[in-house]
């Protein structure tokens, strides 16, 4: 079952996978027809009542499959009309707006309600209902509140378009009726809440590939997408290394955190500042992360709500991962668990939300599934993504698993972001995908904010060696891909 917001995600993705929108909405429309011609009435009058979004460009299309005849013999409809909700030159969507062009180029009956208050159902045998579809924000407003209650007080068979106009289908309390549709024509998957409506829901299949779903898109980055600068991360890392800290923490600014700092040993603090000026780095005593420290960090954690980032640079010393797992066992917010922390997450009793983003072979350490890279061809990828997926739901937290294709389960979804060039794998990208993981992780749910990061990621080092003559990226660095972030982020997603 697929919400609004995630079914618009899903369209942008088949978008992404060159199923365009004017061929879903063809699909769609022509499924609305087929329900129509099937309880239509003899002579009938169709009335189309269109609204000025995607929604009524389905209703533009269900019309001139209606007004086209019956090709294979006598038809029961008579006639169609098609009423815009507002004007033509206010129709929100080129591919709605070229369907409402070819119903005038066709001659066909239209009309634009230009007064709000001037519309009165026309009389109808079957009324179709395209005013609004998962497009709707807040309650209906005029023309379309006083449209629905006309529809809902007819006598005609109303089939609504996708879901009745007024009906939410991102908020699944809101069921409501307001159009009295007696048939659903929904696309592509039910809408929570639909089965609940006295009405005849029919799902139709619009041609939206699987893919759509199971690979992730740009879709997935309007969902997870920040609106505004806020949040910290908060980076526990370094100590043996320098870079993998740095990099994380201003991978999270250029996903959109408003400050990142990274606690280190005092020993590595000034290396690690000296890589950026944007970063803020706490130092502590000594050369390494050790049980002494978890306290006051886990403290400041806590007190500003950061988005922890831990174990990039962190090393492999006992006293650093015993001291990363009381850590994880004290602190009760949203962590980023990277790098050789991720050994200690099996065993481990945690209030916090984790997000783990282990390689291939640090999952095998954790005790999950053991692949090889590459991987290849559909069969073995679900294999793969099954095992992961079981092992997710033992876990109980959201896994990233690094590798030439990414695979993200939070135990019940799971997903793959095939994105990215064969030189990103070099050392650091994985970093910059933790960081950038942070960054979501402050807007959005950690298994979304998990599938966009992941996309985002291989998506910067896509831009980049295109940029870079189609190298296939090698030569890039974790660096490079720094400033590519935010363009990813923000400038390549409809939302
Ligand atoms: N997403 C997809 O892949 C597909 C979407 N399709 C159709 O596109 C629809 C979604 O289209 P859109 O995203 O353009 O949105 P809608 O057409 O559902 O709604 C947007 C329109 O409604 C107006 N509106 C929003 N809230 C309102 C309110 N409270 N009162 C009155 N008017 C309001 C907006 O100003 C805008 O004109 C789906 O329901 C479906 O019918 C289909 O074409 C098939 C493919
Ligand atoms: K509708």
């Amino acid at each position: 079952m697929l919400t609004g917001r995630r079914m618009a995600a899903v369209d942008e993705n088949a978008a992404a996978l060159g199923v365009s929108q004017a061929q879903l909405m063809e699909s769609s429309g022509n499924a609305v027809a087929r329900l129509v011609r099937e309880v239509a009435p003899p002579d009938s009058t169709v009335v189309v009542v269109a609204g000025r979004g995607n929604n009524g460009g389905d209703g533009f299309v269900t019309a001139r499959f209606l007004d086209g005849g019956e090709p294979m013999g006598e038809s029961n409809i008579e006639h169609v009309e098609t009423h815009l909700l507002g004007r033509a030159d206010r129709i929100g969507t080129d591919v709605a707006r070229r369907n409402w062009d070819a119903l005038v180029a066709a001659d066909a009956d239209v009309r634009e309600v230009r007064d709000s208050t001037a519309f009165s159902l026309p009389p109808a045998d079957v009324v179709v209902d395209a005013m609004l579809g998962t497009g709707i924000s807040g309650a209906m407003r005029e023309p379309a509140a006083t449209a629905a209650e006309a529809m809902a007080a007819s006598n005609a068979t109303v089939v609504s378009v996708d879901v009745p106009s007024g009906f939410d289908a991102t908020d699944p309390d809101a069921n409501a009726n307001p159009v009295g549709a007696d048939y659903v024509v929904t696309f592509h998957d039910i809408k929570p809440g639909l089965p609940e409506l006295d009405a005849d829901c029919r799902v139709a299949d619009i041609g939206i590939p699987a893919a759509a779903e199971r690979l992730v898109g740009p879709g997935d980055v309007g969902l997870a997408q920040p609106t505004s600068r806020t949040g910290r991360a908060y980076v526990v890392g370094g100590g043996p290394y320098t870079g993998a800290p740095a990099l994380a923490a201003q991978a999270a600014l250029r996903a959109g955190m408003e400050l990142s700092f990274v606690a280190a040993p005092t020993g590595v603090a000034d290396e690690i500042q000296g890589y950026a000026a944007d970063l803020i780095v706490q130092p502590y005593d000594g050369d390494r992360l050790t049980p002494d420290h978890v306290d006051e960090l886990v403290e400041t954690a806590e007190r500003y709500d950061d988005v922890v980032v831990l174990g990039p640079g962190l090393g492999s010393a006992d006293e650093s991962l015993a001291a990363a797992r009381q850590f994880l066992e004290a602190y009760t917010g949203p962590a980023i668990v990277d790098a050789e922390a991720l050994s200690i997450v099996p065993d481990l009793e945690t209030e916090a939300t984790l997000v783990c983003t282990p390689n291939a072979r640090e999952l095998e350490r954790m005790g999950g599934p053991a692949f090889d890279e590459p991987r290849s061809g559909r069969d073995e990828m679900a294999a793969i993504t099954d095992e992961i997926e079981a092992f997710a739901a033992d876990l109980g937290h959201v896994v990233l698993v690094k590798g030439a294709d990414d695979v993200v389960s939070d135990g019940e979804r799971t997903r793959i972001a095939r994105v990215g060039v064969p030189g990103m794998a070099v050392g650091g990208t994985g970093d910059l995908l933790a960081g950038i993981t942070a960054g979501l992780l402050e807007h959005a749910d950690p298994f979304e904010a998990a599938c966009a990061a992941a996309y985002v990621n291989g998506r910067a080092g896509e831009v980049l060696a295109d940029r870079w003559g189609g190298s296939g990226g090698l030569g890039i660095t974790a660096s490079d891909l720094l400033t590519e972030i935010p363009g990813v982020l923000w400038g390549e997603s409809d939302d």
